[in-house]
C-alpha cells in the first residue's frame, strides 16, 4: 500500500468539505487579489491630481468591505479544511487501533510498545497537519502566487519576468531541503519512539527498579536517549531554520529589482505610479505562496513519511488467518485432538516438536514439566494465539483453522499464566463491561474462583476498582479474578495456564474441586502443582518441546523419573505447611 493509496479514502469521505473549504480559500485568494487593484485606482487619481474626498472614502470603503469579507471567508476554509484534517486524524487512529486489534500475538512480540504511541500520537498528527493546512499552503502556491504573476505580468510582462528571476531558486532550494528534511524528521521520529519505549518500560518495571537499584542505569539511559533526540531535532532545525531566510533573501531580492527597474519604468512613464504601487502589492502577495512552498514541503514530507510508517503496519496481515468458508459447530462435544504438531516462534527454534494428543469429550488432560518445556506454548496453539509451524489442531474433528478465531475462543475458554487485570473494578474484569454483567453467572464464577470471601472483605465489594494491572490486588487476589473471567461464561473446553501458582493449598483444593466438578467440560490444565494436575485423566510430562511421558497419575509415578521426583518433593513441602496449619 503507498501512502497514497491509504489516504484516498479519507480524502474521498470528505470531499464535500474539502471542497466547500477551497471555495472559501480561492474566495480569500480573490479578495486578496482585488486590493492592489483599488490602491492602484486610488495612487493614480492622487498622482493625476484628479483624488477627491469622496473618492478615496469610496476606495477605502472598499478595501475596508473586502477585509470584511476576507475575514468571513477565512473563517469559512478554516472551518472546512482543519475541520477535515480532525475528522480524517480520527478516522485513521480507529482504523489503525482496529487494524492493531486484529493482528496476532506474533506482531506483538516483534513491535515496541513505544513504537506504536509514536504511530497514534505523532505520525497522525502530522497526517493531520499534511492534510489540513498542507492541502492551504498547496492551493495558495497555486492559485494566489499563479495570479499575482499574472497580474504582475498584465503590468508589464518584462519587469515581471525580471522580479521572478529568484523563483527557480526558490523552487529548488525547497525541493533539496525537502528530500533532507524528509530523512531528518524520520530519525527524530525514531528517537522519540526509542524515548517513549524506554520511560514505559522504566514506569512498568519501576518496582524492579527501585528494589534492585536499577534507578541511575534507568536515568542515565533516559539522558542518552534525550540526548540523541535533541541532536536529531537539531539536525532538522539546521535545514528547517534555513529554508525560511532562504526564502525570505530570494523574494528580498525580487523586491529590489521591482524598486531599481520598476522605479525607472515609472520615471519614464512606462507604467503609472499606482502601477508601481500595485505591481509591489502583488510582489508581497508572492511572498507567501513562495514561503508557503517551502513549508508546504516541511509539512507534506512530514506527513508522507508518517503515512509511509502507518502504510507498513496497514500492509500487515495476521498470521493466523480467518478461514475462507468457516465452519460452526453448533453442539460441540469438547474433543480436543493434535497430530504431530510442531511449533516454532520465530522461525529458527523448535519449541514444540511432534506433539499428539487426543481428548475425548469431558476427559482432562495434565501437563507438567520444567520451565522453558513447552507447555505455554502448547496452550497458547489451542486458542490460536499462533498456529502450528507444523500438523493440525481438531476440535470435534474440525481444524482449529477452519473455524472462526472469535468462535474458537468462545468453545474453548483460555486462562493465561499472566493474570493481567485492566484498570477497572473486579466486576468488569471478570466480565467486560458493567451492565452487561449476568448476576447469577458472576456469582458462580466468584464462587468456583473461591474469590467471595475475598471480595466480602472489600467495602465496595465487587465494585472495587482494581488500579493499573491489578496493582491493588495481591498476586493470589488477582490470579482468581483472572480465573473467575475465564469461568464466567460456560465453554465446552476450559484450557489453564498455571490457575493455582499463587494462592495456598488449601484455596488451590477448593478451585481445583470447582474446575473440576462440571463432568462435561474438558479441561486441559498445565501446571507445576500436584493438586492440579493430579486428578487428570490423562498427564503429559514435556522436556524440551517434547513428550517424554504419558499415562495417569499412578502410572507416571511408577514410570517417570523426573515425575515421581517432583511429586515427592512437593508433597513433602504440602506436609510441612500443613503441620504449619495445624
Ligand atoms: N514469545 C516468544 N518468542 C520466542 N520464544 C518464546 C516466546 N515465548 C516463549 N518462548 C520460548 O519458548 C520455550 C517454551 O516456553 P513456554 O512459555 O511454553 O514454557 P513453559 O513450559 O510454559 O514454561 P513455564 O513453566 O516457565 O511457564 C522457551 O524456551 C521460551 O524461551
Amino acid at each position: 500500500m503507498t501512502a497514497f493509496d491509504l489516504i484516498r479514502p479519507y480524502f474521498r469521505e470528505n470531499q464535500r468539505r474539502i471542497a466547500t473549504g477551497l471555495l472559501f480559500l480561492l474566495g480569500v485568494d480573490a479578495f486578496q487579489l482585488f486590493i492592489p487593484r483599488i490602491v492602484k485606482h486610488a495612487v493614480d487619481a492622487l498622482s493625476a491630481g484628479t483624488a477627491t474626498p469622496l473618492l478615496l472614502a469610496r476606495d477605502g470603503g472598499i478595501i475596508v468591505g473586502f477585509a470584511v469579507l476576507i475575514g468571513v471567508f477565512r473563517f469559512g476554509w478554516r472551518h472546512s479544511l482543519i475541520g477535515t484534517s480532525r475528522r480524517v486524524e480520527r478516522a485513521i487512529r480507529n482504523d489503525l487501533f482496529s487494524h492493531l486489534l486484529t493482528l496476532d500475538a506474533r506482531y506483538f512480540d516483534t513491535t515496541r510498545t513505544g513504537d506504536l504511541m509514536s504511530h497514534a500520537t505523532s505520525d497522525i498528527n502530522n497526517i493531520r497537519m499534511a492534510t489540513g493546512m498542507g492541502i492551504v499552503a498547496v492551493t495558495d502556491a497555486v492559485v494566489l502566487g499563479g495570479a499575482a504573476i499574472g497580474f504582475m505580468a498584465w503590468i508589464h510582462p518584462g519587469l515581471a519576468l525580471m522580479a521572478l528571476t529568484p523563483m527557480p531558486f526558490i523552487v529548488l532550494s525547497a525541493r533539496v531541503f525537502g528530500r533532507r528534511m524528509h530523512a531528518r524528521h524520520k530519525a527524530v521520529q525514531e528517537g522519540l519512539a526509542a524515548i517513549t519505549e524506554h520511560v514505559r518500560e522504566a514506569v512498568d518495571g519501576i518496582r524492579v527498579v527501585k528494589v534492585f537499584g536499577r534507578g541511575k542505569q534507568v536515568d542515565d539511559r533516559l539522558g542518552d536517549l534525550s540526548g540523541d533526540y535533541v541532536r536529531r531535532n537539531l539536525r532538522l532545525v539546521r535545514v528547517t531554520g534555513s529554508l525560511m531566510p532562504l526564502m525570505i533573501f530570494l523574494s528580498g531580492i525580487g523586491t529590489a529589482i521591482v524598486v531599481g527597474a520598476g522605479g525607472r519604468l515609472v520615471i519614464t512613464g512606462a507604467i503609472s505610479p499606482g502601477d508601481f504601487v500595485a505591481f509591489i502589492s502583488y510582489l508581497g502577495l508572492l511572498t507567501w505562496p513562495m514561503m508557503a512552498l517551502g513549508w508546504m514541503t516541511n509539512l507534506v514530507q512530514r506527513g508522507k513519511a508518517s503515512l509511509d510508517r502507518l502504510a507498513v503496519i496497514f500492509d500487515e496481515r495476521p498470521k493466523v488467518a480467518e478461514p475462507r468458508r468457516p465452519i460452526t459447530l453448533p453442539d460441540p462435544a469438547g474433543e480436543l485432538d493434535m497430530e504431530k504438531v510442531s511449533f516454532s516462534f520465530n522461525g529458527s527454534r523448535q519449541v514444540l516438536q511432534e506433539i499428539s494428543l487426543a481428548v475425548e469429550g469431558g476427559k482432562s488432560v495434565g501437563i507438567v514439566g520444567p520451565p522453558g518445556s513447552g507447555k505455554t506454548a502448547l496452550l497458547s496453539l489451542l486458542v490460536r494465539l499462533y498456529d502450528p509451524t507444523n500438523g493440525t489442531i481438531r476440535m470435534d474433528g474440525v481444524p482449529l483453522t477452519d473455524i472462526r478465531t472469535a468462535e474458537v475462543r468462545r468453545l474453548i475458554r483460555f486462562m493465561p499464566q499472566e493474570p493481567w487485570l485492566f484498570s477497572g473494578t473486579i466486576a468488569e474484569n471478570i466480565c467486560g463491561l458493567a451492565q452487561d454483567a449476568d448476576p447469577g453467572k458472576l456469582d458462580r464464577a466468584v464462587t468456583a474462583a473461591c474469590l467471595a470471601d475475598t471480595i466480602k472483605g472489600f467495602a465496595q465489594g465487587l465494585d472495587t476498582i482494581v488500579g493499573e494491572k491489578g496493582v491493588m490486588l495481591s498476586g493470589g487476589q488477582k490470579q482468581r479474578v483472572a480465573l473467575a473471567r475465564t469461568l464466567y461464561d460456560p465453554a465446552p473446553i476450559l484450557v489453564l495456564d498455571d490457575p493455582i501458582s499463587q494462592v495456598d493449598t488449601r484455596t488451590a483444593h477448593h478451585i481445583i474441586e470447582a474446575i473440576f466438578a462440571d463432568p462435561a467440560r474438558t479441561l486441559v490444565i498445565a501446571s507445576h502443582r500436584f493438586t492440579a494436575i493430579g486428578p487428570c485423566d490423562e498427564i503429559l510430562v514435556m522436556e524440551e518441546g517434547r513428550i517424554r511421558a504419558r499415562g495417569s497419575h499412578d502410572q507416571l509415578l511408577e514410570t517417570d523419573d523426573y515425575y515421581r521426583e517432583t511429586w515427592r518433593l512437593q508433597s513433602l513441602a504440602m506436609e510441612i505447611e500443613e503441620a504449619d496449619h495445624a
